[in-house]
């Protein structure tokens, strides 16, 4: 057996000891679709300042994982604390208030609205959205208005955008659009950000710029991830540590080198085919 941590199914806690504060907790949580359950009473933790891989074979239950985090689906048990605080159950908009973001498999853009559009829409405590504010805080929500444009231009400057500021959403490559949800976190100066499967689909120099990104915004601003991704490349060269998830659970986590090399994890992966082999 590697260093990496090997877990029972049923005790999966605790990661590495010498990592920053635990700001996402997830305990024992579980969630069924009719009778399959995706999620098997899983536990895991992501700690302050990493970026950390979810990884796991097709059906694993890593994006039920996310859904359940984010509030998009809740889960039949367990708790989910981010940063001390029980958010189990609350709304997809609520978590994201608490500076809880995520992004999209497949990106969610407004197809029909400029990028820049795309970034102002972001809830960001808006005033203007009750009717008195729009009617008798005039000069405070145009204030808040040029606030966000502003911001969103900021964000627009840092993942080199700038020159797409006026195009449609909907005619962005979808390495581009990857950029754009990413930005939208970015609007709100997250705490912690999910992102799911943030290379599919995107070609190799915007890949290297996405994962670039990821880690200047680790290193200089501060943000933790969590991200699902089939990329392995990506993975090895990103996140530190690994979790591996199987059939709902969580089942090794430790760094990188130690986890490709873990038996369970081959046999995770390779099922059947592995244990043929072996015999
Ligand atoms: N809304 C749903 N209704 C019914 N079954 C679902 C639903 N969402 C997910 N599942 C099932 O739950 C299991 C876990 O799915 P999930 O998408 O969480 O896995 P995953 O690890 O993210 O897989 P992949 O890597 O292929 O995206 C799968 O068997 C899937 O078919």
């Amino acid at each position: 057996m590697t260093t990496a941590e090997q877990t029972n199914p049923k005790e999966a806690t605790g990661s590495p000891p010498d990592r920053g504060e635990v700001l996402l907790d997830v305990q024992d949580i579980a969630k069924n679709f009719g009778g399959l359950r995706a999620v098997d009473h899983c536990s895991l933790t992501v700690r302050r300042g990493t970026i950390t891989g979810l990884i796991g074979p097709n059906g694993a239950g890593k994006t039920t994982v996310f859904n359940n985090i984010t509030g998009f689906i809740a889960p039949d048990s367990g708790r989910i604390l981010f940063q001390g605080i029980d958010i189990t159950g609350l709304r997809p908009d609520q978590i994201f208030a608490h500076k809880l973001c995520r992004t999209f498999q497949i990106p969610r853009e407004h197809g029909s609205m400029s990028v820049l559009e795309n970034l102002m829409l972001v809830p960001t405590q808006q005033i203007g959205e009750h009717i008195w504010n729009a009617w008798f805080r005039r000069g405070a929500v145009r204030r808040q208005e040029e606030q966000n444009r502003d911001k969103a231009l900021e964000v627009l400057e840092y993942l080199e955008l700038t020159h797409v500021q006026d195009e449609y959403a909907a005619n962005l490559s979808g390495g581009q659009k990857k950029l754009l949800e990413l930005g939208r976190t970015l609007m709100v100066d997250p705490e912690l950000v999910l992102l799911d499967e943030p290379a599919a689909g995107v070609n190799r120099s915007l890949l290297k710029r996405i994962v670039t990104n990821i880690r200047h915004l680790s290193s200089e601003r501060g943000i933790t991830f969590l991200l699902i991704e089939h990329d392995m490349n990506t993975v090895m060269n990103l996140c530190d540590p690994v979790i591996v998830m199987s059939e709902g659970r969580k089942l090794v986590e430790g760094p990188p080198e130690e986890v490709r090399s873990n038996q369970s994890v081959l046999e995770a992966y390779l099922g059947g085919q592995y244990a043929a082999a072996e015999s």
